[in-house]
């Protein structure tokens, strides 16, 4: 039997999946890291991290293997997105990597739309300029760090950085490189004309491929270090949501993802760059050939639940924590939250909202408050999917995967409150999954990803819209919406008191 691994870059962990020709998960692996909050609005990582804890976890998937390493013939990656990782010419990390959840960035943000213009920017990246892009961090470190900008020779994402170390050479491939606001989407080349407008040296950006791309080998280093052969193939793979998309089966017109990781995610396909969403959403590169997808993004998804449980029961697990949510009815008794706690991003582009707690009365217990965080972030989720569903799009079944996949009630109540059915898949890893699909695919064992999908993914569980409690949730949707608009000028207040 021959093998792939599917390594998920993700904002909390690396996870691993080894996976066997016929798309049985025969092992899986997840190492953690921290996000290091220097001040508010900061978020970053150390890219050494990324490395050790996959190394790591490699040696462990290895050691619990008991096929033959050699027989292990790919491996693909994906990736958190938007994370700038800027390289010396030596290909030495200079600095933190700035994470796609890091906010500093809005007066870099209104640069860009001063000096280019906001249609200009439309049309060649189809996206607005959004604090978690990397082209505002590039400028942020130019403006604010100009003598590590200055040593700047390359500039690559986290999963980028992370294949580097496995192959010694850099690439980046086009799903990644469509949230750095620096491509050109419908070509897939590097935007001249937005290097030149920025003093962008060309040559910071790294060679294009496609995720299915093989980019080299195995290091002797680094097989070394971490037990791989030094025959693996190593394939570029893609940013977290189009490998979500691809590990979910997200490959045609119609199909819609929602993602709840460190980040919240409603995705779906497009078969061209040629529509027009203002704006509004996401538009980037698939992983898929040829292809697109749209997307909204609830900033805080996983981590508001993280904060919460990090703050308020910091020895338990998620699921002790959750374990008597199911005696809470619908609407938590009147207490409302909206998971702004980093600021949001679809369909309120804000970094400085915050979040709230609406309605705490003297009847509330701590599961009270625990549902209320798993209904705001999935209000959040359906603004999104509001969105879609106003352009026309038809959304009737959606595919959740993410870490938020793994409570039950939290997969019926994005039912109740999406009013769609809700598919658990066989594995809700779907990024790692996808990934592993991106080197069986670059492999050569199926003739597309679309065969690999229907071979490698079943559905495991569905989840129906219970009607009255998406009759519940429809009406406290209206008071979800309106509290954005009445937090804002108060949270623009407290602003001055963070740290
Ligand atoms: N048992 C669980 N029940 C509900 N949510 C969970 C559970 N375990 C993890 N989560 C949520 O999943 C998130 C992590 O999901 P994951 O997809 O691994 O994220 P990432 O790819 O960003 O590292 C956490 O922030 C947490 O809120
Ligand atoms: O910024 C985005 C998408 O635009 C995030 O979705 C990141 O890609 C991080 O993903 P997770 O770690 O939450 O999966």
């Amino acid at each position: 039997m021959k093998y792939v691994i599917g390594v998920d870059l993700g904002t909390s962990a690396v996870k691993l999946l080894l996976v066997d020709r016929e798309g049985k998960t025969v092992g899986s692996v997840s190492k953690s890291y921290p996000l290091i909050h220097e001040k508010t609005g900061y978020s970053e990582q150390d890219p050494a991290q990324w490395v050790e804890q996959t190394t790591a976890g490699l040696l462990d998937l290895l050691k619990e293997f008991d096929g033959k390493t050699e027989d292990i013939e790919g491996i693909s990656f994906s990736g958190q997105m938007h994370g700038l990782v800027l390289l010396d010419d030596h290909n030495e990390v200079l600095r933190p990597a700035i994470l796609w959840n890091d906010t500093r960035t809005t007066a870099q943000c209104r640069r860009i739309v001063d000096t280019i213009g906001q249609e200009r920017l439309l049309a060649i990246t189809k996206n607005p300029a959004l604090e978690g892009f990397t082209l505002p961090k590039i400028l942020w470190v130019q403006e604010h760090e100009p003598e590590i900008f200055k040593q700047a020779k390359t500039f690559v994402l986290p999963k980028d950085y992370l294949r580097y170390k496995l192959t010694g050479n850099l690439h980046m491939d086009y799903s990644d490189a469509a949230g750095t606001l620096l491509l050109d989407i419908a070509s897939k080349r590097w935007s001249n004309d937005i290097c030149e407008a920025f003093d962008i040296n060309p040559d910071l950006c790294p060679p294009l491929v496609a995720s299915y791309e093989e980019t080299g080998t195995v290091t002797p280093e680094f097989a070394l270090a971490s037990g791989l052969p030094e025959s693996v193939r190593v394939f570029a793979g893609g940013a977290d949501n189009a490998c979500g998309a691809v590990g979910a089966g997200i490959l045609e017109e119609g199909k819609t993802l929602c993602s709840i990781g460190t980040s919240g995610v409603v995705l779906s396909y497009e078969g061209s760059a040629n529509k027009d969403f203002e704006g509004k959403v996401h538009y980037f590169n698939h992983a898929a050939p040829d292809a697109y997808y749209t997307m909204g993004v609830t900033l805080a998804a996983g981590y508001s639940l993280t904060w919460f449980k990090n703050v308020f029961a910091a020895d338990e697990s998620f699921d002790e924590l959750l374990v008597d949510i199911h005696s809470v009815p619908a609407g938590s008794g009147g207490l409302l939250f909206t998971p702004y706690v980093v600021g949001e991003r679809t369909p309120h582009a804000d970094a400085a909202i915050r979040a709230s707690f609406i309605g705490m009365d003297s009847s509330h217990e701590r599961k009270h408050f625990a549902r209320a965080v798993l209904e705001g972030i999935t209000f959040s989720l359906n603004e999104s999917i509001a969105i879609f569903r106003e352009q026309g799009k038809r959304i009737d079944t959606i595919v959740s995967i993410g870490g938020g996949a793994q409570n039950e009630e939290w997969l019926q109540m994005q039912a109740d409150i999406f009013n769609a059915d809700i598919v658990r898949m066989n594995s809700e890893q779907g990024p790692g999954m996808g990934a592993a699909m991106l080197a069986a695919y670059g492999c050569g064992w199926f003739d597309s990803l679309t065969e690999c999908a229907e071979a490698f993914l079943k559905e495991d569980k569905r989840f129906r819209p219970d009607e009255k409690n998406a009759a519940v949730y429809s009406e406290l949707f209206e008071v979800y919406q309106d509290v954005y608009g009445q937090t804002r000028t108060l949270n623009d207040r407290l602003a001055g008191f963070r740290k």
